[in-house]
């Protein structure tokens, strides 16, 4: 996992590297400009890039890239917007140094001296921002905001340095006029306003450039969040032995579905074995289990017998390994008592999305004494919810709006609350849990916004939480639910169905073995 930090968290990331590991700040500067140059030249090659430097250290990495493009056989044309006399010494030094290689600075100081900005980015491969990094605390205004809103017309390759100027470092918000990138070249390590829904939209692709730091310097730190790779869930999904049976795979129920709402049922145990596990079995309502039994080949089903709830979900539970509980499976009466009754009485790991998160948050006192408002801990068990942003706003008493415009706090208010392990579903899902761990998975494809993704995603987190803890699978799931996706849209931005997820996921686990 990769340590996705703060602002502050950068700062102290900064001074623990120069004054502890003894890196000097100006070493630092040059391999970030340097690593960037060499991704710009793989992009622009001979053809010209402009490069806006501002007078902090984020400018300073700008002069070091044209630096390094002119002694590689680029094209780099730097502008400056900021004052020459506020240079940080850092920043000063390696234009200098630029200066020193035989290139140019254009001062931009007037509305006028934006045409010759205006003159060079025509026919220019690329346009660097090196205006603002992690030093920006307010809105940009002035002349620096005419820069930015000129650069986000032109249709050159928008490349920004660190952060795009103008995006809040925590929270991905746009403070004001925000540089908008195509990619966004990161130092050392991701920032987490970087990795938000809103962040995300001007980040454009991310890439993270080494800076010759120590790695354990992170962890002296400390980081906000966590970046899930590949490696990680290789580490945790072991291959199957050759002696394994169905139920040594796990048997999972999913308490789903409801007359016109079958599917959700259907896809939350197609995603379930697609996942791995043994076996599943739909627990549901007499009607709606009649009228799957025409239809599943691979599903088991039982009924729940509404004058016997208990009972029925009882005898339905034994020897299974994993429950899953909420997509279409209703709000009414019967299925206040269904979750009720395995909240009260199910030890095992347990999955609730939907119907359930909904039920849960009207706060009923029936449901085994929930009551997140007064920030009790009543999800006793390895518990794991899936909300998306309305459902978590429903389940915190807020707007949907609030949630998005803080996700990571949103999620860990929720799992610090309930109890559970929370997976908040959007463009980036992330994990958090009780402790305050944060996992954020970027992997995934536009396509996965799609009827029936999250059923999908609720029975392969089902699968897994049976061999897994629930942070585990959790995160696992959602990484196997975007990969999935992603294999079977096969590059295309919409038109996956669900069963598709599901039915890419097995292809993904056999590249992670
Ligand atoms: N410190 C280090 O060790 C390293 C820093 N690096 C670069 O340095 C950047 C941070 O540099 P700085 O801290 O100098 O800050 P920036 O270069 O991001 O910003 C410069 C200054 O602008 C001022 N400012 C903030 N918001 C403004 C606004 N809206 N309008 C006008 N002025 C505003 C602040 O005083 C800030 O210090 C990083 O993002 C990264 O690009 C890299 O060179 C790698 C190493
Ligand atoms: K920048």
């Amino acid at each position: 996992m990769i340590p996705v930090l703060s602002r502050a968290q950068m700062r102290a990331f900064d001074a623990r590297a120069i004054e502890v590991a003894h890196v000097p700040s100006i070493v630092l500067m040059e391999n970030a400009g340097r690593g960037a140059a060499e991704r710009i030249l793989a992009i622009a090659g001979k053809r010209r890039v402009v490069i806006v430097c501002g007078s902090g250290n984020n400018g300073g990495d700008g002069f070091v890239v044209a630096r390094h493009l002119l002694l590689r056989g680029g094209d780099p044309s730097v502008f400056m917007c900021g004052k020459p006399e506020k240079l940080t010494q850092d920043a000063r030094i390696n234009r200098d140094a630029w200066v020193g290689v035989g290139g140019t600075v254009d001062l931009l100081q007037k509305g006028p001296d934006l045409e010759l900005l205006r003159i060079e980015l025509d026919g220019a491969a690329v346009v660097v921002d090196a205006m603002f990094g992690t030093g920006l605390d307010r809105a940009i205004s002035g002349l620096a905001a005419e820069v930015i809103e000129l650069l986000n017309t032109v249709h050159v390759k928008r490349v920004a340095l660190d952060i795009p100027s103008g995006l809040d470092c925590d929270t991905g918000v746009p403070l004001g006029p925000t540089f908008q990138a195509d990619l966004t070249l990161t130092f050392a390590q991701p920032k987490l306003g970087l990795l938000t829904p809103r962040g995300v939209r001007h980040t454009g692709e991310l890439e993270v450039i080494h800076i010759g730091v120590p790695s354990e310097v992170p962890a002296d730190v400390g980081y906000s969040a966590q970046l899930l790779e590949r490696a990680d869930v290789a580490r945790w999904l072991a291959p199957r032995t050759s002696d394994a049976h169905k139920y040594s795979a796990g048997h999972v129920a999913v308490l789903a579905g409801s007359p016109g709402k079958l599917g959700a049922a259907l896809l939350v145990a197609h995603g379930t074995l697609r996942a791995g596990a043994g076996a599943a079995t739909i627990v549901t309502w007499p009607e709606a289990v009649a009228a799957l039994q025409s239809r599943v080949l691979e599903v088991m089903t039982a009924s729940i017998d509404r004058d016997a709830v208990a009972a029925s979900i009882d005898a339905a539970l034994r020897s299974k390994r994993a429950v899953v509980i909420g997509p279409g499976f209703g709000l009414d009466e019967p299925a206040r008592a269904a979750l009720a009754h395995v909240l009260a009485s199910w030890r095992g790991p347990l999955v609730l999305d939907a119907d359930a998160i909904t039920l849960l948050s009207h706060g009923d006192p029936r449901l085994a004494g929930v009551d997140f408002q007064r920030g009790s801990f009543p999800l006793a068990g390895p518990h794991i919810l899936t909300p998306h942003a309305g459902e978590l706003a429903r389940l915190l008493e807020t707007t949907s709006d609030k949630i998005e415009s803080d996700r990571f706090g949103s999620a860990t208010e929720a799992a610090r609350r309930t109890g559970a392990v929370v997976l908040l579903k959007g463009a980036h899902s992330i994990i958090a849990a009780p402790d305050g761990r944060l996992v954020i998975n970027v992997r995934g494809t536009p396509a996965l916004a799609t009827a029936g993704s999250g059923d999908v995603l609720a029975g392969i987190i089902g699968a897994l939480s049976s061999v897994l803890e629930p942070f585990e699978a959790a995160c696992a799931g959602a990484f196997l639910h975007a990969e999935g996706g992603v294999a079977s849209a096969a590059g295309a931005d919409r038109g996956l169905l669900a069963s598709q997820i599901a039915d890419g996921v097995p292809a993904v686990l056999r590249e992670l073995f």
